[in-house]
């Protein structure tokens, strides 16, 4: 694919510091001048059309009152209500949370659900915190938001640090406020009431779907394919279980504890159940050796999976990369900076914005029974949503043949593209 194609990124600023925020606005300026966007429309996606930042004191389980700051970002809205994740941790912060917020508007965009972008973050350090003080937290947030989410409004989901807990606490405290259960105001519940089969496992679904689609495109066999992936966490764990259970070689793993390696496989049903086992770590994991986390993004191997955090493959890591192709579990894992040298090597990227929208798609789901207040079987879900990912990446890769440009670039171009054209026709500017 890549190695076709004629690079069209800006080259990198000398010095550049890398910000998520301007990562996300250096691709969108230059699918904005494939398409030609019109200034206007261009001035309206460039920023969020509504920013957030609350103030949440909370009652900490040793008497005293801590307060942490929240944010909430609106994206857009014109394709529909906003839709995105609410990220605990200690490195949240507003650009990322923009930059987040507007991922979200092109990903809805690519795999053609009709949602707007927005994100949220808390800057608290969920793993040293109990449970009664997230449920505080997370309560204290929800009460703060109460104006901006709406099942038909704004529609939280989880993101790092977030999970079928925190979603139920939120549609719990929402629905006090408005004096009725509100199902539809959050996705990735839990399945008792009114969570969608196969959301869990949505995310890791669609990466393990838009890597075999971008393998056959690459003419890579699956059985001859080692992977390496970062993070182990809702989106690394279930990318690594489905890929193994498809029969590719997953020789890398890791995540905050450390990474870990297996030249022969790592059997990822064992490395699951230990973690599972061992408070949510692969630390001590017996069926693999432990490397240098730095080092598992460079080893030798196939495909390479980003499933943590955003920048972690810069410009000073990207020419040592050994992988063919790069699937993009994470939001951002990429650095602009990192682009054009990626490129240069020929390796293929799926980029975050089309390979990790399969959890946003089965939140669509969810959200589509709550309003119906019917439940699908797992079979329909994942059918659906594997073919939504199917005909999305398909999608991209014509309109990166079209353009000969990145995948990324193609996929930024056919969100904005749906973006601007719904602008035209609704008007109101
Ligand atoms: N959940 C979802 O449905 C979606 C998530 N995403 C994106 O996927 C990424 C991961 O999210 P998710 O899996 O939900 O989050 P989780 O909190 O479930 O997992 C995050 C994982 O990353 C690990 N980690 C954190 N920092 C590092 C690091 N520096 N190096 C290696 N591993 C690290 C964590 O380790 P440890 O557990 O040891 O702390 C954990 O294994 C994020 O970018 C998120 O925005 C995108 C689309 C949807
Ligand atoms: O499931 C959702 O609604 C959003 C998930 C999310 O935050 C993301 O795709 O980054």
């Amino acid at each position: 694919m890549a190695a076709t194609t004629v690079y069209k990124e800006p080259a990198p600023k000398v010095g550049h510091t890398e910000n998520p925020l301007e990562s996300m606005m250096s691709r969108f300026n230059v699918a904005a001048e494939i398409l030609g966007l019109d200034d206007t429309t261009y001035e309206v996606l460039k920023a969020p059309d509504k920013q957030v930042i609350v103030n949440l004191p909370v009652s900490m389980d040793d008497g005293h009152v801590r307060v942490f700051e929240g944010y909430r970002v609106v994206h857009n809205t014109i394709l529909g209500p906003s839709k995105g994740g609410i990220r605990y941790d200690k490195n949240v912060n507003l650009d990322e949370v923009k930059a987040l917020a507007a991922w979200m508007t092109w990903k809805c965009a690519v795999v053609d659900i009709p949602y707007g972008g927005a994100k949220g973050g808390i800057i608290c350090d969920p793993s040293t915190m109990s449970a009664g003080e997230l449920e505080r937290l997370t309560r204290a947030y929800t009460n703060s938001m109460k104006d901006v989410f709406g099942p038909d409004r704004d529609i939280p989901a989880p993101d790092m640090g977030t999970g079928p807990r925190e979603m139920a606490w939120i549609m719990d405290e929402f629905s006090k406020t408005v004096g009725q259960t509100s199902s539809a105001v959050v996705t990735g519940k839990p399945l008792v009431m009114g969570g969608s089969l196969g959301r869990t496992e949505a995310t890791g679904r669609g990466v393990m779907v838009s890597c075999l689609a971008a393998m056959s495109k690459l003419d890579m066999e699956v059985e001859n394919t080692s992977v390496a992936i970062q993070g182990f966490g809702n989106v690394g764990s279930w990318t690594a279980k489905l890929m193994f259970d498809k029969g590719l070689k997953i020789k890398g793993v890791s995540d905050i504890s450390g990474a870990y390696w297996n030249d022969n496989g790592i059997n990822i049903d064992e490395a699951i159940a230990y973690k599972n086992m061992h408070a949510g770590r692969l630390d001590g994991f017996p069926g693999a050796t432990p490397m240098d986390p730095n080092e598992l993004l460079t080893s030798e191997v196939d495909v390479l999976v980003p499933a943590a955090v955003e920048d972690v493959i810069t410009e000073h890591n990207a020419p040592y990369i050994k992988a063919k192709l790069i699937v993009e579990g994470a939001n951002g894992p990429t650095a602009a900076s990192a682009d054009p040298i990626i490129y240069g090597k020929g390796i293929s990227v799926v980029p975050d914005i089309l390979a990790n929208s399969g959890g946003v798609t089965v939140s669509y789901f969810e959200w589509v029974q709550n309003k119906q207040g019917f439940k699908w079987s797992q079979d329909m879900v994942t059918e659906r949503a594997d073919r939504i990912m199917t005909e999305a990446f398909e999608k991209v890769y014509a309109v990166s043949q079209k353009y000969n440009c990145s995948l990324r670039i193609a996929a930024y171009v056919v969100a904005i593209d749906k973006v601007a054209q719904t602008y035209k026709f609704r008007g109101g500017y």
